[in-house]
């Protein structure tokens, strides 16, 4: 099982950069094994064409390294803090895919213009709040996972499996490590789209309700709407 998720999250890392997503060592992929407890990461400061899988690294719920030789992401404690609060994901990406963190950079959310839009997030994809002196001063990396988790409340993340952190860059999840890798795909197009859509109209209004709730039910069941946990 663990030996099986390392595979599966080298892998996904290895996606990161075949579409286009990273640059350099930026960004990393985990994915949790719920049952015993414990998170497989991309090492930190590693190119990803010279990892291995056997690099992954381990940690359990607390960050302690239970397996690796080598220091797990820097962002671990975010991914962490995402893990425990959203429950039903089963895979995190970051990147600094240049349209998402281009619109994080603004610190605005991406409107739903459209249906390519609908078709994975039920409404707009958030920009979480700036974060404070304190919270940046501080436990960086978990005050990012916890404004992350503030600008989810009573939202299912899995209809919106993805969030822009203020002045940063897109944080994004799915049922596994390989669906969140889909996903961050999906808000790096949606974002591209979006900013196109703005310079051809900047006053573009977003896309009908009706039409979005169509969209979004068909790939996710008639529960489905924006703001039902
Ligand atoms: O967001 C950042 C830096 O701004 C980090 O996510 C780096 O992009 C990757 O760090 P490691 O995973 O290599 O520690």
């Amino acid at each position: 099982m663990l030996q099986q998720l390392k595979e599966t999250v080298f892998k996904a890392n290895l996606a990161l950069p075949k579409y286009q997503l990273v640059t350099f060592t930026w960004g990393n992929v985990s994915g949790i094994d719920r049952e015993n407890g414990l998170v497989v990461i991309k090492p930190s400061g590693v190119e990803y064409f010279e990892m291995k899988s056997k690099d992954m690294v381990v940690v359990d719920l607390d960050g302690n390294v239970v397996d690796g030789e080598l220091k797990p992401s820097s962002d671990t404690p975010t991914h962490l803090a995402l893990y425990k609060a959203f429950e039903n994901i089963g895979g995190i990406v970051h990147t600094h895919s240049a349209w998402a963190t281009s619109w994080a950079q603004t610190g605005q959310g991406i409107p739903a213009y459209g249906t390519t839009h609908a078709d994975y997030f039920q409404g707009e994809i958030p920009c979480t709040r700036p974060m404070t002196e304190k919270e940046i001063n501080g436990d960086y990396e978990l005050e990012t996972g916890n404004v992350i988790i503030e600008a989810f409340e009573n939202m299912n993340p899995l209809h919106t499996p993805g969030v822009l952190v203020n002045s940063h860059a897109p944080f994004v999840w799915g049922t596994d490590p390989m669906n969140a890798v889909h996903n961050a795909v999906v808000i790096e197009e949606v974002a591209k789209m979006a900013a196109k859509t703005r310079s051809i109209k900047a006053d573009t209004p977003p896309m009908d309700q009706t039409l979005l709730d169509r969209h979004f039910n068909r790939k996710h069941g008639k529960d489905a709407y924006y703001g039902q946990k």
